[in-house]
């Protein structure tokens, strides 16, 4: 059993998510920051890759006072649980995603991690460890559920993004077109990591919404069940 799990992120009109630098770029506009605000709460749990945790610091928190509220109202944590795909436990420890506001954390590492790093950040969160070298995604998804996850949003970077597809772990992609150029062939892309090599490989994904949101647009894509996973 895993999470329904949806990703959702920003990119430029030529399909970057951030500067060669790795340097975070505001893409979305005011709208689909509440928008984003909006989906972050209804979801039990949010996912980074530690790429983005070292790039941006993100806190990963709802925004929004009323999102909040109604999240208390619900019986929930002010904020979905936090999850960072760390195998070698580098998340520092004050980093904000494990220090700005309330809620559960998990910090997903591998077998190879140093055993004084993964206690460290014991005092900060649950550590899960899965998989020996890298994090392994199936493993954690099922950790996740057996928590109570149902619905689990991803934020990034490229390099997580595309471990998710290639293990077949992607339900539904809600990407954001802004109207900037940021260029550069080292710039981070929805899907990095190595990509697939053969068309029988790719992830098919059937279109469930277009919508102009601020100066850009949002694409909803549903990925068909029939693709199985590269691996
Ligand atoms: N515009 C947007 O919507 C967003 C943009 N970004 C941008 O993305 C960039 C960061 O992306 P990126 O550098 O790709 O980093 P990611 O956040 O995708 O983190 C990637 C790291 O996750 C770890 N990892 C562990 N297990 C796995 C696995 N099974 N599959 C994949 N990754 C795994 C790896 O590090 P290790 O081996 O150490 O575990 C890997 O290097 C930043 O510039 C940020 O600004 C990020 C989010 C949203
Ligand atoms: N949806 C979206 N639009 C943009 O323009 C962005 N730059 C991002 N970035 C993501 O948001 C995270 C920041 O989270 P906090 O505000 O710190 O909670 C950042 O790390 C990216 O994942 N997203």
């Amino acid at each position: 059993m895993r999470p329904y799990i949806f990703v959702n992120l920003a990119m430029s009109a030529d399909g970057k998510i951030s500067t060669r630098e790795r340097r975070q770029v505001k893409i979305s506009g005011a709208d689909d920051f509440k928008r984003v605000d909006e989906i972050k709460a209804g979801a039990d749990a949010i996912m980074v890759g530690i790429g983005t945790v070292l790039g941006d610091d993100p806190s990963l928190t709802v925004k929004s006072p009323d999102l909040k509220a109604a999240r208390r109202a619900r019986g929930e944590d002010e904020h979905p649980l936090r999850v960072v795909v760390d195998s070698m436990a580098r998340t520092p420890l004050d980093a904000d995603i494990l220090c700005k506001g309330e809620g559960r954390r998990i910090v997903a590492v591998s077998a190879a991690a140093q055993a004084g790093r993964v206690e460290a950040l014991r005092e900060k969160a649950e550590v899960v460890v899965v998989g020996e070298q890298n994090t392994d995604l199936t493993l954690l998804m099922h950790e996740l559920a057996a928590r109570g996850v149902g619905r689990l949003m991803v934020e990034g970077g490229g390099t997580l993004i595309w471990g998710l597809f290639r293990a077949g772990l992607v339900d539904e992609l809600i990407t954001y077109v802004g109207s900037i150029v940021i260029g550069g062939a080292g710039a981070p892309t929805p899907a990095d990591g190595e990509g697939f090599a053969r068309e029988d490989e790719f992830p098919r994904l059937e279109l469930a919404g277009v919508e102009r949101v601020d100066d850009g647009v949002l694409l909803r894509w549903v990925v068909k069940k029939e693709v199985h996973s590269a691996l």
